[in-house]
């Protein structure tokens, strides 16, 4: 079943939407993205003579805190769907019911953080169905949060006999599987960040699909001091190095081809103002660390992104955050918006990344920018999401 076989003339559409959105200080919201992403679901609900209720969660509150609640959502959401958005206090129990009761077609109300109840991420079985009640219709649109089994996004469907998923969780499942499924080859995908421990599965499971995979960032480090490599103070895994020879060698078993840095631009304090000099990537000295790639590298990558026909590009390139060790990332951006503009499709996911290409104004010039983090990891490391797994079940 698909939103588009259902009727929603007279009926309650309750939509799971990711609506964790950053806030400032000031509780106000910074990036209306992940709102703009799910307005074609609730404006179709809406045009089809249907009411929409929307539950979210919002940050990992413990208590209840203020800050975490989702009035502070209203007004963006409101603009950005040209609709005053009802607020219901709570998510369940009497003020829900009302608010349920009380809303009209081609209106739309916002429930309270699902967070602000245990049960929720418990996936508790009883607080899915009193969720269940107050709509007709599930419809699940939550892509960032489809690697929980909460209740909200992998308990409550089974209470629906008319579900199915919004058009952004659509649009991120074609999205992924033109990478994963059926990529126009050459395939490259790029994986630079932090930690090889955080993304080891995603390496595992990569590795078998593409034809060329680059791995850069601060998890290239362990890859080269494995090699014999001399690599100073840069950010390290000692405990990972047998693997990363590991995977030196599955990557040859299966015909793919792995690329690290070949230079580095290092420095000797962790710090927008330390001093920095380029270097061989193997020839750190001792007291510098590599905090972007150097120059040759990143004209090598430009090539080799050049000639790649899909590119999957998760990872940061250097410590971006910081302006003196951006441009490795920026060179990334800068060839996949090229190679895009030439016919190559190219999809960017995974919060850092996401961030630095909207910083450095990519996020028009490539092909899909995944809502999700996490979930996006997850589904690259071949792992079935949940909030995914209840719907098509
Ligand atoms: N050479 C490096 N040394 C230390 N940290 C790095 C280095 N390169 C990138 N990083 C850091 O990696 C972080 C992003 O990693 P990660 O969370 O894995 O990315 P994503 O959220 O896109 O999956 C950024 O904060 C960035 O500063
Ligand atoms: O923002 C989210 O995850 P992400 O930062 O990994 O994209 C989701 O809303 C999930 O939130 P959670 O990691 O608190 O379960």
């Amino acid at each position: 079943m698909t939103i588009n076989d259902i009727n929603f003339k007279d009926k309650k559409a309750l939509v799971r939407v990711d609506f964790n959105v950053p806030l400032d200080d000031n509780l106000n919201v910074t990036d209306t993205t992940r709102i703009e992403a799910a307005k074609d679901t609730i404006i179709h609900v809406l045009e089809n003579d249907g009411a929409v209720i929307l539950m979210s969660h919002l940050g990992r509150p413990k208590n209840k805190e203020n800050e975490f609640s989702l009035k502070h959502v209203v007004e963006k959401a409101s603009d950005i769907l040209g609709v005053q958005v009802k607020f219901a206090e709570d998510c369940v129990g009497q003020s829900a019911i009302q608010a349920a009761q009380d809303l009209q077609s081609g209106e739309v109300l916002l429930l309270e953080n699902l967070r602000y109840h245990d049960e929720e991420k418990a996936g508790d079985s009883a607080f899915a169905k009193a969720l269940s009640q107050l709509g007709d219709v599930y419809i699940n649109d939550a892509f960032g949060t489809a690697h929980r089994a909460h209740a909200s996004t992998a308990i409550i469907a089974q209470f629906f006999e008319e579900k199915c998923f919004g058009f952004l969780m659509n649009r991120e499942i074609e999205n992924l599987n033109k990478v994963l499924e059926t990529p126009e080859r050459p395939l490259l995908a790029i994986l630079g960040g932090a930690k090889v421990s955080s993304k080891i599965t995603v390496i595992e499971n990569i590795l078998q699909k593409v034809d060329h995979l680059i791995i850069a960032g601060g998890m290239a480090y362990t890859f080269i001091k494995a090699q014999g490599g001399k690599i100073g103070n840069s950010l390290v895994e000692d405990d990972k190095q047998e693997l990363a020879l590991e995977i030196l060698k599955k990557a040859q078993e299966h015909n793919t081809q792995i690329h690290l840095p070949v230079d580095v631009l290092m420095a000797d304090d962790f710090s927008e103002t330390a001093n920095r000099k380029e270097a061989a990537i193997d020839q750190i000295p001792d007291g510098w660390m590599g905090l972007d790639i150097g120059e040759k590298t990143q004209q090598q990558f430009h090539d080799l992104i050049q000639q790649a026909q899909t590119i999957l590009w998760n990872g940061p390139a250097g410590v971006f955050e910081m302006q003196a060790f951006a441009q490795g990332t920026k060179a990334l951006g800068d060839a996949i918006a090229v190679a895009t503009k030439n016919g190559a499709f190219s999809l960017v996911g995974g919060g850092d990344s996401v961030a630095a290409v909207k910083q450095f104004g990519y996020a028009d010039k490539v092909s899909y920018v995944s809502t999700g983090g996490g979930a996006m990891l997850e589904l690259l490391e071949g792992k079935t999401l949940p909030g995914i797994a209840a719907i098509v079940d």
